[in-house]
């Protein structure tokens, strides 16, 4: 893409939040003028205090005190009205970047998994915290800084011909120098710019995954390769962020040098022609004070397009996750039906990836209050079907109907709060057990909550925590037994009392006291519901009104338990190769 369609994109996603904060910004404009001008007309003041008052043939000493006081005093405006101005621009530019962070927070929750399926979260962290914040460097340094230095720039070169065309003139040959250096070493530092950040990304992205899979990588004893590999990351992150340094502390200084040598020009030419009285004491003086003020401008402005690139880079990304559009998406006007728990796959197939279909033409009916289970290899495509019937994914021919309607023809909020869903890995909030049961929605009753606990049967362990129902969980949980957080989550469906409820059976051995207290649960969840459950346990398949076996994302036998084994078929087998589990030991 362009440069210039990459400003345009960029442009397009900034200018709303900057609507909402223009009357700020025109302020902090205001000031930045306001402040340059105060600058600009000190080395004036000295000057003019020089040579009216102080090289003549009667020194006034009382107007050079007044002067000296009116540069004082400009000072501490100058400094009053920089602070104010800096203040008003970081509180823009924070509550931009926040307005962003919401907006791309809401967004992101709708989007569908297959988003997430092709974004690491690690990306999507650094999008939502590292682009943003690079957003607020646009607003806190490049609009201020670019302003403040074109501004400069101009007046003192205003200033110098003013003040000695000749002398201004032989200033102004430094200015290739500097643009040259500048603009090179920029360049240079762009491309580290670049390259740090993808190599934090990099960083970010690998210490999520392992953070989420901890347990794995200490079970496997990979600790010391993770350790190795995460240390090489850094490294890599370092020897960029320091070359970037040595580059900008190398143009930093080449920029004073060149400074430097303006002034020892002036101090020898302005000097002979202050000797032949071609230009007066004070006039060489204020060139003095100009030129060191000279470079700074072309120095900053030339910085700014490292910031503004790198803020176009950013709103470029999150111009893309604003654009992205949910796959999933409801039709205008949606209306629910009168629900009562029926399910027919009609001819439904399922391909995530074009051309590779792991649903093949799944024709079955399913009445209200009847209990399912699907049972198959790893891979057979149970969990696919499941995701057809909550809509996280879409049919890619055929039609999923719940009571007499096309899913995708149902309000998704209406559809959502139909089908449940307990899966197997417990998803638990940093938040306490009770407020997990309920979502957070404070409206529910706690009453409501502890009800659904008695019944499940998981009030006797949640009363055995440190503060019961108030306790506070870790993250995801990681303080309860699986089979207690399977415990919460059937809690939370009596609670969320969906009418179509999809079990994903937990797939590890349980004790037998635990896996008594779920059988029940389970009893107890499919009351008055439909009930589809991802089987894994005999005792589970047993309960069932109807087993369905898939093979390789096709139906291949349908009956209850006692019919599959006496047909001695693909269930059977099953059953015979142990990939159901018996009674716990
Ligand atoms: N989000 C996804 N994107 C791409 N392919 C997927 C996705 N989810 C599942 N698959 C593929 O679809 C096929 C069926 O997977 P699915 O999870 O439905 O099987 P399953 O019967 O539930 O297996 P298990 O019992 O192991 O959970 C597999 O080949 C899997 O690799």
């Amino acid at each position: 893409m362009s440069t210039q369609l990459q400003s345009q994109g960029a442009l397009r996603t900034l200018l709303p939040y900057m609507r909402i904060y223009r009357a700020r910004l025109a302020l902090v404009l205001c000031l930045v003028i306001t402040v340059v001008l105060i600058d600009l007309a000190q080395p004036y003041l000295v000057k003019e205090a020089i040579d009216r008052y102080l090289v003549v043939p009667n020194p006034n000493a009382e107007a050079i005190f007044w002067m000296a006081a009116g540069y004082l005093g400009m000072s501490l405006l100058s400094f009053g009205l920089t602070y104010y101005q800096d203040i008003l621009l970081q509180y823009a530019g924070q509550a931009i970047v926040r307005s962003i962070r919401v907006d791309l927070f809401k967004h992101i929750q709708k989007l569908s998994l297959r988003y997430f399926d092709q974004h690491s979260a690690g990306s999507i962290i650094t999008n939502v915290v590292n682009d943003t914040e690079s957003i607020n460097n646009f607003f806190t340094q490049f609009l201020p800084n670019t302003l403040r230095g074109c501004l400069s720039l101009i007046l003192i070169m205003f200033f110098m011909l003013r003040l000695d065309i000749p002398i201004a003139l032989y200033c102004f040959l430094l200015i290739p120098i500097v643009l040259i250096i500048s603009l090179s070493l920029r360049r240079i530092l762009s491309k580290t710019y670049r390259e740090i950040r993808s190599r934090l990304s990099a960083t970010i992205a690998f210490l999520a995954e392992n953070l989420t899979g901890m347990a794995i990588v200490q079970i496997f004893n990979q600790e010391a390769k993770q350790q190795r590999k995460f240390d090489e990351k850094n490294k890599a992150l370092l020897d960029a962020t320091i070359f970037e340094n040595r580059i900008n502390v190398l143009l930093n200084n080449l920029t004073e040098l060149v400074g430097d040598l303006g002034v020892a020009a002036l101090v020898w030419f302005g000097g002979r022609a202050v000797i032949h009285g071609a230009v007066s004491f004070g006039v060489l003086y204020a060139f003095v004070g100009y030129v060191r003020r000279f470079f700074q401008p072309i120095n900053i402005i030339t910085q700014q397009f490292n910031v503004l690139q790198s803020s176009i880079v950013a709103s470029e990304r999150i111009a893309r996750t604003l654009q992205e559009q949910p796959e999933i998406r409801e039709l205008p006007g949606a209306l629910a039906p009168s629900v009562h728990g029926r399910v027919r796959f009609e001819q439904v197939s399922l391909a995530y990836r074009p051309g590779h279909p792991v649903l093949n033409k799944i024709q079955l009916a399913i009445q209200a209050g009847e209990r399912v289970g699907f049972v198959g290899a790893s891979g057979a495509g149970k969990s696919s079907l499941m995701n057809l019937v909550t809509r996280f994914y879409d049919v890619t021919a055929g039609v999923v109907v719940i009571d007499g309607k096309d899913v995708r023809e149902w309000p998704l909020d209406a559809l959502r709060q139909t089908v449940g869903i307990v899966q197997q890995d417990v998803t638990l909030f940093s938040g306490t057990i009770i407020d997990n049961i309920r979502f957070f929605r404070e409206e529910i009753p706690a009453e409501r909550v502890k009800e659904a606990c008695r019944l499940i049967g998981a009030e006797p362990f949640i009363l055995k925590q440190p503060k019961g129902y108030d306790t506070m969980l870790s993250e995801r949980g990681s303080t309860l037994s699986s089979g207690e957080r399977q415990l919460l989550s059937f809690a939370r469906v009596l609670v969320f009392d969906p009418k179509i409820l999809i079990l994903d059976e937990a797939t590890a051995s349980l004790d037998s006291n635990t896996e008594a207290v779920l059988q029940a649960a389970i009893h107890r969840v499919s009351q008055g519901r439909t009930l589809m459950v991802i089987a894994h346990r005999l005792s589970t398949v047993q309960e069932m009104d109807a087993i369905v076996v898939l093979d390789q994302g096709k139906i291949v036998e349908t009956g209850n338990h006692h019919e599959l084994l006496q047909r001695q078929g693909y269930y059977w087998r099953l059953h015979q190769s142990g990939i159901l589990l018996e009674e716990a030991v």
